[in-house]
Protein backbone atom coordinates (compact mmCIF):
# COMPACT_ATOMS: atom_id res chain seq x y z
CA UNK A 1 0.00 0.00 0.00
CA UNK A 2 1.29 3.44 -1.20
CA UNK A 3 2.24 6.10 1.55
CA UNK A 4 0.27 9.45 0.85
CA UNK A 5 2.48 12.41 -0.11
CA UNK A 6 0.99 15.22 2.13
CA UNK A 7 1.08 18.29 0.22
CA UNK A 8 -1.03 20.17 2.89
CA UNK A 9 1.32 19.87 5.32
CA UNK A 10 4.27 20.64 3.21
CA UNK A 11 2.49 23.87 1.85
CA UNK A 12 2.03 25.11 5.69
CA UNK A 13 5.71 24.65 6.37
CA UNK A 14 7.19 25.81 3.52
CA UNK A 15 4.98 29.17 4.22
CA UNK A 16 6.40 29.15 7.62
CA UNK A 17 9.65 29.17 6.26
CA UNK A 18 8.33 31.79 3.89
CA UNK A 19 6.87 33.99 6.54
CA UNK A 20 9.70 33.71 8.60
CA UNK A 21 12.18 35.38 5.83
CA UNK A 22 9.33 37.97 5.37
CA UNK A 23 9.65 38.83 8.73
CA UNK A 24 13.77 39.35 8.64
CA UNK A 25 13.39 41.09 5.36
CA UNK A 26 11.04 43.95 7.11
CA UNK A 27 13.01 43.87 10.63
CA UNK A 28 16.75 43.98 8.79
CA UNK A 29 15.69 46.01 5.76
CA UNK A 30 12.41 47.74 6.03
CA UNK A 31 11.77 45.62 2.87
CA UNK A 32 7.88 44.37 2.38
CA UNK A 33 7.32 42.35 -0.24
CA UNK A 34 4.47 42.45 -2.41
CA UNK A 35 2.47 40.56 -4.82
CA UNK A 36 -0.06 41.90 -7.42
CA UNK A 37 -2.60 39.17 -8.67
CA UNK A 38 -5.17 39.99 -11.39
CA UNK A 39 -8.04 38.20 -12.06
CA UNK A 40 -10.09 38.63 -15.45
CA UNK A 41 -13.81 37.25 -15.45
CA UNK A 42 -15.65 35.48 -13.09
CA UNK A 43 -14.64 31.85 -13.28
CA UNK A 44 -15.47 30.36 -9.98
CA UNK A 45 -12.47 28.09 -9.46
CA UNK A 46 -10.16 31.37 -10.85
CA UNK A 47 -12.46 33.07 -8.00
CA UNK A 48 -11.36 31.10 -5.22
CA UNK A 49 -7.80 30.20 -6.06
CA UNK A 50 -6.89 34.24 -6.40
CA UNK A 51 -9.00 34.65 -2.81
CA UNK A 52 -6.40 32.07 -1.41
CA UNK A 53 -3.28 33.52 -3.21
CA UNK A 54 -4.37 37.22 -1.70
CA UNK A 55 -5.33 35.77 1.63
CA UNK A 56 -1.78 33.49 1.87
CA UNK A 57 -0.18 36.68 0.73
CA UNK A 58 -1.02 38.61 3.68
CA UNK A 59 -0.53 35.69 6.13
CA UNK A 60 2.97 35.13 5.61
CA UNK A 61 3.14 39.21 5.81
CA UNK A 62 3.38 40.15 2.77
CA UNK A 63 1.64 43.33 0.91
CA UNK A 64 -1.28 41.84 -1.59
CA UNK A 65 -2.97 43.40 -4.38
CA UNK A 66 -5.77 42.17 -5.97
CA UNK A 67 -7.53 43.31 -9.49
CA UNK A 68 -10.59 41.97 -10.56
CA UNK A 69 -11.63 43.25 -13.64
CA UNK A 70 -14.53 42.32 -15.61
CA UNK A 71 -14.95 39.70 -18.80
CA UNK A 72 -14.97 42.39 -20.77
CA UNK A 73 -11.80 43.90 -20.22
CA UNK A 74 -10.22 44.77 -23.27
CA UNK A 75 -6.76 43.25 -24.04
CA UNK A 76 -5.20 46.99 -24.30
CA UNK A 77 -6.60 47.67 -20.83
CA UNK A 78 -5.08 44.58 -19.36
CA UNK A 79 -1.36 45.86 -20.60
CA UNK A 80 -1.96 49.37 -19.42
CA UNK A 81 -2.73 47.56 -15.95
CA UNK A 82 0.26 45.48 -16.17
CA UNK A 83 2.42 47.92 -17.33
CA UNK A 84 1.48 50.24 -14.36
CA UNK A 85 2.31 47.48 -11.46
CA UNK A 86 5.46 46.78 -13.72
CA UNK A 87 6.46 50.87 -12.74
CA UNK A 88 5.35 50.47 -9.10
CA UNK A 89 8.39 49.68 -6.55
CA UNK A 90 5.67 48.06 -4.00
CA UNK A 91 5.20 45.41 -6.58
CA UNK A 92 7.68 42.89 -6.48
CA UNK A 93 5.74 39.97 -7.79
CA UNK A 94 2.88 39.76 -10.86
CA UNK A 95 0.36 37.09 -11.87
CA UNK A 96 -2.26 37.44 -13.97
CA UNK A 97 -4.58 34.18 -13.32
CA UNK A 98 -5.60 31.98 -15.73
CA UNK A 99 -7.12 30.68 -18.04
CA UNK A 100 -8.42 34.41 -19.56
CA UNK A 101 -11.39 35.01 -21.77
CA UNK A 102 -11.29 34.24 -25.10
CA UNK A 103 -10.89 37.52 -26.50
CA UNK A 104 -7.51 37.80 -24.84
CA UNK A 105 -4.21 36.59 -25.97
CA UNK A 106 -2.45 34.86 -23.06
CA UNK A 107 0.53 35.13 -24.75
CA UNK A 108 0.73 39.13 -25.45
CA UNK A 109 -0.34 38.97 -21.45
CA UNK A 110 2.63 36.89 -20.49
CA UNK A 111 5.13 39.20 -22.59
CA UNK A 112 4.11 42.16 -21.17
CA UNK A 113 4.79 41.13 -17.78
CA UNK A 114 8.05 42.63 -16.30
CA UNK A 115 10.86 38.71 -16.11
CA UNK A 116 11.83 40.35 -12.99
CA UNK A 117 8.53 40.33 -11.55
CA UNK A 118 7.42 37.34 -13.30
CA UNK A 119 6.86 34.91 -10.42
CA UNK A 120 4.79 32.72 -12.24
CA UNK A 121 7.55 32.01 -14.66
CA UNK A 122 5.90 31.89 -17.84
CA UNK A 123 7.90 34.79 -19.33
CA UNK A 124 9.93 33.48 -22.38
CA UNK A 125 13.21 35.03 -20.01
CA UNK A 126 11.82 33.25 -17.54
CA UNK A 127 11.31 29.99 -19.29
CA UNK A 128 14.13 29.78 -21.50
CA UNK A 129 16.69 30.30 -18.52
CA UNK A 130 15.49 27.04 -16.91
CA UNK A 131 15.33 25.38 -20.33
CA UNK A 132 19.16 26.16 -20.15
CA UNK A 133 20.06 25.97 -16.66
CA UNK A 134 20.07 29.65 -15.77
CA UNK A 135 18.52 31.94 -12.90
CA UNK A 136 15.42 32.63 -13.78
CA UNK A 137 12.08 31.97 -11.50
CA UNK A 138 10.34 29.16 -11.83
CA UNK A 139 6.66 28.00 -12.85
CA UNK A 140 5.04 27.27 -9.22
CA UNK A 141 3.55 23.87 -9.79
CA UNK A 142 6.68 22.13 -11.27
CA UNK A 143 8.35 23.82 -8.31
CA UNK A 144 5.95 22.21 -5.82
CA UNK A 145 6.44 18.72 -7.68
CA UNK A 146 10.45 19.00 -7.21
CA UNK A 147 9.50 20.01 -3.25
CA UNK A 148 6.85 17.43 -2.66
CA UNK A 149 10.06 14.71 -4.51
CA UNK A 150 12.43 15.40 -2.61
CA UNK A 151 10.63 15.63 0.69
CA UNK A 152 9.98 11.52 0.14
CA UNK A 153 12.88 10.69 -1.44
CA UNK A 154 15.32 12.76 -0.51
CA UNK A 155 17.79 13.21 -3.57
CA UNK A 156 16.54 11.99 -6.97
CA UNK A 157 20.06 12.28 -9.16
CA UNK A 158 19.93 9.01 -11.33
CA UNK A 159 16.16 8.36 -11.14
CA UNK A 160 13.93 8.17 -13.60
CA UNK A 161 11.60 10.42 -14.28
CA UNK A 162 8.47 10.12 -16.46
CA UNK A 163 6.63 13.56 -16.96
CA UNK A 164 3.29 12.60 -18.66
CA UNK A 165 2.33 16.15 -20.50
CA UNK A 166 3.99 18.78 -22.29
CA UNK A 167 2.15 22.11 -21.70
CA UNK A 168 4.13 24.81 -20.95
CA UNK A 169 2.97 25.45 -17.51
CA UNK A 170 3.45 22.63 -16.23
CA UNK A 171 5.31 19.21 -18.35
CA UNK A 172 7.66 21.46 -20.08
CA UNK A 173 9.32 23.29 -16.99
CA UNK A 174 9.07 20.34 -14.93
CA UNK A 175 11.26 18.22 -16.88
CA UNK A 176 13.47 20.77 -16.93
CA UNK A 177 13.59 21.39 -13.12
CA UNK A 178 14.04 17.14 -13.13
CA UNK A 179 16.87 17.21 -15.25
CA UNK A 180 18.68 19.95 -12.97
CA UNK A 181 18.07 17.74 -10.30
CA UNK A 182 20.23 15.01 -12.64
CA UNK A 183 17.27 12.60 -12.79
CA UNK A 184 17.13 10.78 -16.41
CA UNK A 185 13.81 12.52 -17.92
CA UNK A 186 11.25 10.82 -20.72
CA UNK A 187 8.16 13.44 -21.72
CA UNK A 188 4.96 11.44 -22.88
CA UNK A 189 2.29 13.34 -24.08
CA UNK A 190 -0.86 13.02 -25.82
CA UNK A 191 0.80 11.88 -29.09
CA UNK A 192 3.55 9.09 -27.59
CA UNK A 193 2.67 5.89 -28.98
CA UNK A 194 1.75 3.08 -25.79
CA UNK A 195 2.16 5.96 -23.08
CA UNK A 196 1.35 3.17 -20.50
CA UNK A 197 4.55 0.87 -21.51
CA UNK A 198 6.56 4.10 -20.97
CA UNK A 199 5.20 5.37 -17.60
CA UNK A 200 5.61 1.99 -16.22
CA UNK A 201 9.17 2.52 -16.63
CA UNK A 202 9.85 5.73 -14.52
CA UNK A 203 11.02 5.23 -10.93
CA UNK A 204 9.07 8.73 -10.68
CA UNK A 205 5.67 9.29 -12.72
CA UNK A 206 4.58 12.85 -12.67
CA UNK A 207 0.60 12.69 -13.89
CA UNK A 208 -0.22 16.11 -15.65
CA UNK A 209 -1.85 15.13 -18.97
CA UNK A 210 -5.37 17.00 -17.66
CA UNK A 211 -7.57 13.63 -18.11
CA UNK A 212 -9.01 12.38 -14.94
CA UNK A 213 -8.45 8.86 -13.68
CA UNK A 214 -5.84 8.27 -16.81
CA UNK A 215 -3.18 6.54 -14.69
CA UNK A 216 -4.15 2.98 -13.55
CA UNK A 217 -1.96 0.39 -11.45
CA UNK A 218 -1.01 -1.16 -15.00
CA UNK A 219 1.01 2.60 -15.90
CA UNK A 220 2.95 2.22 -12.69
CA UNK A 221 6.43 0.52 -12.20
CA UNK A 222 5.75 -1.11 -8.79
CA UNK A 223 7.35 0.79 -5.64
CA UNK A 224 7.36 4.00 -8.08
CA UNK A 225 6.91 7.27 -6.53
CA UNK A 226 3.30 9.50 -8.37
CA UNK A 227 2.72 12.63 -8.34
CA UNK A 228 -0.70 13.79 -9.79
CA UNK A 229 -0.95 17.17 -10.89
CA UNK A 230 -4.44 16.59 -12.24
CA UNK A 231 -7.34 18.46 -10.47
CA UNK A 232 -10.53 18.28 -12.36
CA UNK A 233 -13.99 19.00 -11.11
CA UNK A 234 -16.92 16.29 -11.48
CA UNK A 235 -20.46 17.11 -10.75
CA UNK A 236 -22.87 14.22 -10.61
CA UNK A 237 -26.09 15.66 -9.37
CA UNK A 238 -25.85 17.25 -6.01
CA UNK A 239 -22.54 15.83 -5.53
CA UNK A 240 -19.03 17.40 -6.54
CA UNK A 241 -15.64 15.84 -6.06
CA UNK A 242 -12.22 16.83 -7.33
CA UNK A 243 -10.23 14.34 -9.19
CA UNK A 244 -6.67 13.60 -10.47
CA UNK A 245 -5.35 12.19 -13.66
CA UNK A 246 -4.71 9.07 -11.23
CA UNK A 247 -7.20 6.24 -10.72
CA UNK A 248 -5.92 6.70 -6.39
CA UNK A 249 -7.34 3.53 -5.59
CA UNK A 250 -5.87 1.67 -7.95
CA UNK A 251 -2.59 2.86 -8.20
CA UNK A 252 -2.09 2.95 -4.29
CA UNK A 253 -1.94 -0.53 -4.30
CA UNK A 254 1.29 -0.32 -6.55
CA UNK A 255 2.94 2.73 -6.26
CA UNK A 256 5.70 3.62 -3.39
CA UNK A 257 4.03 6.77 -2.51
CA UNK A 258 1.12 8.57 -4.18
CA UNK A 259 0.01 12.31 -3.93
CA UNK A 260 -3.52 12.96 -3.04
CA UNK A 261 -6.01 15.09 -4.79
CA UNK A 262 -7.33 17.67 -3.19
CA UNK A 263 -4.33 18.16 -1.08
CA UNK A 264 -1.46 17.44 -2.91
CA UNK A 265 0.66 19.19 -5.42
CA UNK A 266 -2.38 22.37 -5.29
CA UNK A 267 -1.78 23.61 -1.74
CA UNK A 268 2.20 23.46 -2.64
CA UNK A 269 1.62 25.52 -6.00
CA UNK A 270 0.44 28.68 -4.31
CA UNK A 271 3.47 28.48 -1.01
CA UNK A 272 5.75 28.61 -4.21
CA UNK A 273 3.99 31.38 -5.28
CA UNK A 274 5.04 33.03 -2.21
CA UNK A 275 8.28 32.04 -2.34
CA UNK A 276 8.73 33.17 -5.66
CA UNK A 277 7.85 36.36 -4.53
CA UNK A 278 10.11 36.52 -2.08
CA UNK A 279 12.91 35.62 -4.31
CA UNK A 280 12.01 38.47 -7.10
CA UNK A 281 12.01 40.76 -3.66
CA UNK A 282 14.83 40.06 -2.80
CA UNK A 283 16.71 40.23 -6.19
CA UNK A 284 15.07 43.45 -6.89
CA UNK A 285 16.87 44.60 -4.04
CA UNK A 286 20.20 43.43 -4.86
CA UNK A 287 19.52 40.91 -2.25
CA UNK A 288 20.43 37.21 -2.05
CA UNK A 289 18.64 34.56 -2.51
CA UNK A 290 16.63 33.37 0.73
CA UNK A 291 17.92 29.90 1.49
CA UNK A 292 15.79 26.95 0.25
CA UNK A 293 13.31 25.55 2.61
CA UNK A 294 15.31 23.07 4.93
CA UNK A 295 12.02 22.34 6.79
CA UNK A 296 10.03 21.24 3.53
CA UNK A 297 12.46 19.98 1.89
CA UNK A 298 13.29 17.23 4.42
CA UNK A 299 12.66 14.09 4.08
CA UNK A 300 9.91 12.69 6.29
CA UNK A 301 8.39 9.28 7.66
CA UNK A 302 5.74 8.30 9.73
CA UNK A 303 3.13 9.61 7.16
CA UNK A 304 -0.23 8.10 7.54
CA UNK A 305 -1.32 5.33 4.96
CA UNK A 306 -5.39 6.40 4.82
CA UNK A 307 -5.81 9.33 2.54
CA UNK A 308 -4.57 12.77 4.74
CA UNK A 309 -7.98 14.80 3.86
CA UNK A 310 -10.53 12.26 3.71
N1 LIG B 1 -1.38 32.31 -13.50
C1 LIG B 1 -1.63 31.03 -13.15
N2 LIG B 1 -2.81 30.50 -13.45
C2 LIG B 1 -3.05 29.20 -13.09
C3 LIG B 1 -2.08 28.45 -12.37
C4 LIG B 1 -0.84 29.05 -12.09
O1 LIG B 1 0.09 28.44 -11.51
N3 LIG B 1 -0.66 30.36 -12.48
N4 LIG B 1 -2.39 27.18 -11.91
C5 LIG B 1 -3.75 26.70 -11.94
C6 LIG B 1 -4.64 27.12 -10.80
N5 LIG B 1 -3.98 27.29 -9.48
C7 LIG B 1 -3.25 28.39 -9.25
O2 LIG B 1 -3.42 29.42 -9.83
C8 LIG B 1 -4.26 26.40 -8.39
C9 LIG B 1 -4.97 25.23 -8.58
C10 LIG B 1 -5.30 24.43 -7.48
C11 LIG B 1 -4.92 24.80 -6.20
C12 LIG B 1 -5.32 24.02 -5.00
O3 LIG B 1 -4.90 24.32 -3.91
N6 LIG B 1 -6.17 23.01 -5.15
C13 LIG B 1 -6.70 22.30 -4.03
C14 LIG B 1 -8.18 22.09 -4.25
C15 LIG B 1 -8.89 23.40 -4.14
C16 LIG B 1 -10.36 23.31 -4.53
O4 LIG B 1 -11.14 22.98 -3.67
O5 LIG B 1 -10.66 23.63 -5.68
C17 LIG B 1 -6.00 20.94 -3.89
O6 LIG B 1 -5.54 20.42 -4.92
O7 LIG B 1 -5.95 20.47 -2.77
C18 LIG B 1 -4.20 25.95 -6.03
C19 LIG B 1 -3.87 26.74 -7.12
C20 LIG B 1 -4.43 27.21 -13.21
N7 LIG B 1 -4.24 28.62 -13.37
Amino acid sequence: MATWIDGKAQADALRETVADAVGRLVDQRGLLPGLAVILVGDDPASQVYVRRKGQHAREVGMRSFEHALPTATSQAMLLERIAGLNRDPRVHGILVQLPLPAHIDPEAVIHAIDPAKDVDGFHPLNAGALAVGGEGLVPCTPLGCVQLLKSQLGELAGQHAVVLGRSRIVGRPLASLLLREDCTVTVAHSRTPDPATICRQGDILVAAAGRPGLVRDDWVKPGATVIDVGITRLEDGDSRRLVGDVDAVSVSRVAGALTPVPGGVGPMTIACLLHNTLVAACRQLGLPDPPPSARAIAPRDGLPLTHPHG
